[in-house]
């Protein structure tokens, strides 16, 4: 079933397109990644289905609803939860409060429903807690579940923007390059996360620069360049594309 659907999608910025009628389907549970030369618009692709920006044409359904114009708050709610190339984390909290509050900010009760309905509340804050601590678990983060973020090494950090996402206990994970700047261990043990993520259920579109990783761990694979698709298919036909090899290598005409 496809769960994400992104149709003739272009978002311009004052004349320059991000991306130019950008078409893209991903089926639940599948890992694609989102390849391209720097500028091409991954990242732009991931601002739109996050409800970051909206674009000028197109549309976007999740689960077969129009998510187009909807607010970051809103795709959140609706299951899609994004960890961010540049880490978007508290560095004077603990993780685990960094956690807790990314399910608060977005999927807690309101105040007024909370003052009514006190057990109900209490019960939301006991099932929370229990997400947060198995995300914690899952990403192997318990010796720095009280640590200060700030004081975490870069690569950690990086695994605690995936937890911040993991949290929100979403459907469909967006990842916009984990593995940047992390050392060979590291990113084999992010691999491992993202595959482990996949199996248990969860639709994955990574955006990584790292080819070997990206063809090794893929579904299916999305090139853009200079703001369009150029290419699309499971990763050994990718790599044998004509196209993505004059865009990368700069052979061919
Ligand atoms: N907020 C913005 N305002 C103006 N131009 C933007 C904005 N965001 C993106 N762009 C432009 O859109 C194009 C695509 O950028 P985008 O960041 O999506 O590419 P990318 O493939 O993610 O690149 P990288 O690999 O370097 O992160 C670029 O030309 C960029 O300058």
């Amino acid at each position: 079933m496809v769960q994400l659907l992104v149709e003739n999608v272009t978002l311009t910025f004052g004349g320059v397109a991000a991306l130019s009628a950008v078409s893209l389907e991903v089926r639940r549970g599948e890992l694609v990644s989102v390849i391209g030369p720097n500028g091409a618009g991954k990242t732009s692709l991931l601002n739109v289905i996050s409800g970051f920006y909206r674009p000028q044409r197109g549309r976007i359904l999740f689960e077969g609803q129009e998510i187009t114009r909807a607010s970051p708050h809103e795709v959140t709610k609706r299951g899609i939860a994004r960890a961010f190339q540049n880490i978007e984390l508290f560095s004077g909290l603990t993780v685990l409060e960094n956690l807790m509050l990314a399910r608060h900010t977005h999927l807690a009760y309101g105040l007024l429903q909370a003052g009514l309905f006190y057990g109900r509340a209490l019960a939301e804050e006991v099932a929370n807690r229990r997400v947060v601590e198995e995300v914690i678990d899952f990403m192997e983060l318990e010796p720095y579940r009280k640590a200060l973020v700030g004081n975490l090494p870069y690569g950690v950090r990086k695994r605690v923007e995936v937890a911040r996402a993991l949290s929100l206990s979403p459907k469909l994970l967006l990842l916009d390059e984990p593995m940047a700047g992390m050392t060979l261990e590291e990113k084999e043990d992010m691999v491992r996360f993202v595959l482990e993520i996949r199996a248990r259920g969860t639709t994955v579109i990574l955006i990584e620069h790292d080819l070997g990783v990206v063809m090794d761990i893929s579904d299916r694979v999305y090139v853009l360049d200079f703001g369009q698709v150029i290419a699309e298919g499971p990763p050994e036909a990718v790599a044998q594309n004509a196209r993505v090899q004059e865009a990368y290598l700069g052979v061919g005409a």
